[in-house]
């Protein structure tokens, strides 16, 4: 991908096929292809990969997550440093999350109120609190390209009341977090949509984040438990109600048939730690869906991975060596099967690509049911 060099933000749709699209989110720091899938880097590292192995998988941009960040080690040390991109070693569009989300699932001794959250480290018990403003200061020091509003995800299933509630909390945040964020060429603000399942609530977020002005739009809220179907029937609506000439993106998603029925419903961006973290723990997803590396069948199987793949586990080794470094719990299973789902990930994001481009999404979303229903993997 040769970036065109900008000092600018931008959203240029290339295709349209149905409701999924196709284009390039420029920025100073490179071009991101959509629909992009952004691998996670939580800790500034995306697990057992370097910096440029990822980029050899064909991924444009990584995330990173301020509550890990703020706590260790620290935004201000990174900022010293010369910030997140030099600190980590990746030169290309960085997107961070606020925060909130991450509180809510991991630290202890959290009280939620109007001004924002208060919590314990879940590292060492140290006493911390992220507000918009405090959330967008930490994102600005570590340098991202493209931040996140400071927002709150209520667990579902939860009744209308909370969720509303819960909403509107979010909104009157994205209003702080844009106020906070001020006028920074080059560089986004994304709002995120909330409002659980139910669909009025969805529309008045939209309504309420169209109004402050964002440079995207995510759908947050999701992948919280509420299963496929109901996600899909949640995006059937939530996505439409969003500007269409912004980019969208989808938190926290997902597998690769979720993956691929977002981007049917318009979804452009999305990030999940599923490849990196099932790497780790022997499974692969492939073309006919997962193999898990743990399963003994492998251990006198000298075929690849999976054929059609090249990437370096599946051009240089057999499944019986895989199914050997699991078993003896070597760190390279985890570097293999890390970069192999990785690499596997943006060659479904890719495929989705020419295929919307070429209008013939419906025709690649068929095949990729159709391969996946044939088994024997
Ligand atoms: C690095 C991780 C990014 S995605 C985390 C995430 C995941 C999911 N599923 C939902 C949300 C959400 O509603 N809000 C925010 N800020 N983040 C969310
Ligand atoms: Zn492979």
């Amino acid at each position: 991908m040769t970036a065109t060099p900008t000092d600018r933000f931008a959203f240029d749709l290339h295709a349209t096929d149905g409701m999924a699209r196709t284009g390039v989110i420029h920025t100073p720091r490179g071009d991101i292809r959509t629909p992009a899938f952004m691998p996670v880097g939580t800790a500034a590292t995306v697990k057992a990969m370097l910096p440029e192995s990822v980029a050899a998988t064909g991924a444009d941009i990584l995330l990173g997550n301020t509550y890990h960040l703020m706590l260790r080690p620290t935004a201000e040390r990174i900022a010293h440093l010369g910030g997140l991109h030099r600190f980590m070693n990746w030169s290309g569009p960085i997107l961070t999350d606020s925060g909130g989300f991450q509180v809510m699932s991991l630290a202890d001794l959290r009280k939620l109120t109007e001004a924002g959250v208060s919590f314990k480290s879940h590292i060492d018990g140290s006493k911390h609190m992220l507000s918009p403003e405090r959330s967008m200061e930490i994102q600005k020091l570590l340098g991202s390209d493209i931040v996140m509003c400071f927002d709150e995800c209520p667990a579902l299933p939860a009744d209308r009341d909370r969720i509303a509630t819960s909403m509107q909390l979010s909104m009157r945040w994205a209003q702080r977090s844009r106020d906070a964020f001020g006028d920074r060429p080059g560089h986004a603000l994304f709002g995120i949509q909330q409002g659980g399942l139910e669909q009025d609530f969805r529309a008045e977020s939209a309504q309420a984040l169209t109004d402050i002005g964002f440079d995207g739009y995510a759908v947050g809220g999701l992948a919280v438990g509420e299963g496929q179907e109901a996600m899909f029937g949640c995006l059937d609506h939530a996505t439409g109600v969003l500007p269409v000439d912004k980019p969208r993106y989808l938190m926290g998603v997902g597998k690769p048939d979720d993956i691929v029925g977002a981007v049917k419903r318009g979804i452009d961006m999305m990030d999940c730690v599923l490849p990196s973290r099932s790497g780790r723990t022997g499974q692969a997803f492939t073309r006919r869906g997962v193999v898990n590396l743990k399963n003994a069948r492998h251990a006198d199987d000298p075929r690849p991975l999976d054929e059609g793949c090249t990437c370096p586990a599946c051009s240089n080794y057999s499944r019986a060596y895989l199914h050997h470094v699991f078993r003896a719990q070597e760190m390279i299973l985890g570097m293999l099967l890390t970069w192999h789902n990785l690499h596997y990930y943006q060659t479904l994001m890719q495929g989705m690509r020419d295929a919307i481009a070429a209008g013939r999404f419906v025709a690649w979303e068929a095949d990729f049911h159709a391969v996946r229903a044939q088994g024997d993997i």
